[in-house]
């Protein structure tokens, strides 16, 4: 019998007056499943997210997670769908005016009812030694570097065990060695809590070392799908001119994409 997605969109369109970002987009994530979305900014990798979440309206197109056709709920329906997907954004979000572990507490208390003192902090503590970060508990987020922020966005987005995580951008800001720490962090989460993944991002080692697939969006469609290394030795020349372009950057300017 064949399994039953986590998330499926198809022929999903998303025009803003006259800009058609999206223009049919079909992809499906089953259950432990780790996809990755390249392409070039603008491309509508975030439009497609939000429109799946319900954050924004899609004109047409199939948007399933769990199998609910989320086009069909109302706001509680879409909100209780919501507090079973992990967020994880480029800017972290965390509360200024609150410390590490009232950030973790605020978000805990959101998704689940009828926690005691001991099991909130024991979870936090689970959460923080995930991410390798038990002792900034007490910390206020502006007491932590960049990394940090991106390490205890992590351990947030993990304390509601989630099913399914969206990481929106998880190594942006960051220099090339954090960004590695961080991609391994992600790779330990997913392999800890089995969850399934989608991830956005521009960052090629990222890409190859947390997506078992990749789909790479191209003017609103999906262009091309694959591993990393089929897709890095595709025979598409625009795939090609893709990689060659987003792993040279840092070097300077390659063919134009
Ligand atoms: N709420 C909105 N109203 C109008 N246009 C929007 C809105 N959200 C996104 N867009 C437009 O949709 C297009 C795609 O945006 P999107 O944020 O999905 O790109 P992206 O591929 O995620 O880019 P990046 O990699 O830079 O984050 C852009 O042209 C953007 O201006």
């Amino acid at each position: 019998m064949k399994e039953q997605p986590i998330i499926e969109i198809k022929n999903l369109h998303k025009a803003f007056g006259k800009n058609k970002v999206l223009k049919g987009i079909s992809l499906r994530v089953n259950k432990g499943e780790d996809l990755v979305i390249l392409g070039r900014s603008g491309s509508g990798k975030s439009v497609a997210i939000k429109c799946l979440v319900g954050l924004l309206e899609a004109d047409r197109g199939k948007l399933e997670i769990f199998g609910t056709d989320i086009t069909k709920l109302n706001y509680e329906g879409l909100n209780k769908i919501r507090l079973k997907i992990g967020f994880m954004f480029q800017n972290g979000a965390l509360y200024d005016s609150m410390s590490v572990r009232e950030n973790l507490t605020f978000t805990l208390k959101h998704h689940t009812r009828h926690l005691t003192e001991e099991n909130i902090e024991q979870q936090i503590l689970e959460a923080l030694e995930s991410v390798g970060l038990q002792d900034a508990i007490d910390k206020m987020p502006s007491e932590l570097s960049g990394g940090m922020i991106k390490r205890i966005s992590l351990a947030r987005t993990i304390i509601i065990k989630p099913e399914i995580i969206f990481y929106d951008e998880p190594t942006a800001g960051l220099d090339t060695i954090t960004a590695q720490e961080i991609s391994e962090l992600i790779l330990s989460v997913q392999k800890k809590y089995k969850t399934s993944s989608i991830i956005i991002t521009h960052d090629m080692i990222c890409a190859k070392m947390t997506g078992n697939r990749i789909i790479i969006i191209k003017e609103g469609l999906v262009h091309a799908e694959g591993t990393y290394e089929e897709l890095e030795n595709s025979t598409d020349p625009w795939v090609k001119s893709f990689f060659f372009a987003t792993n040279q950057y840092a070097m300077g300017p390659g063919p134009t994409v």
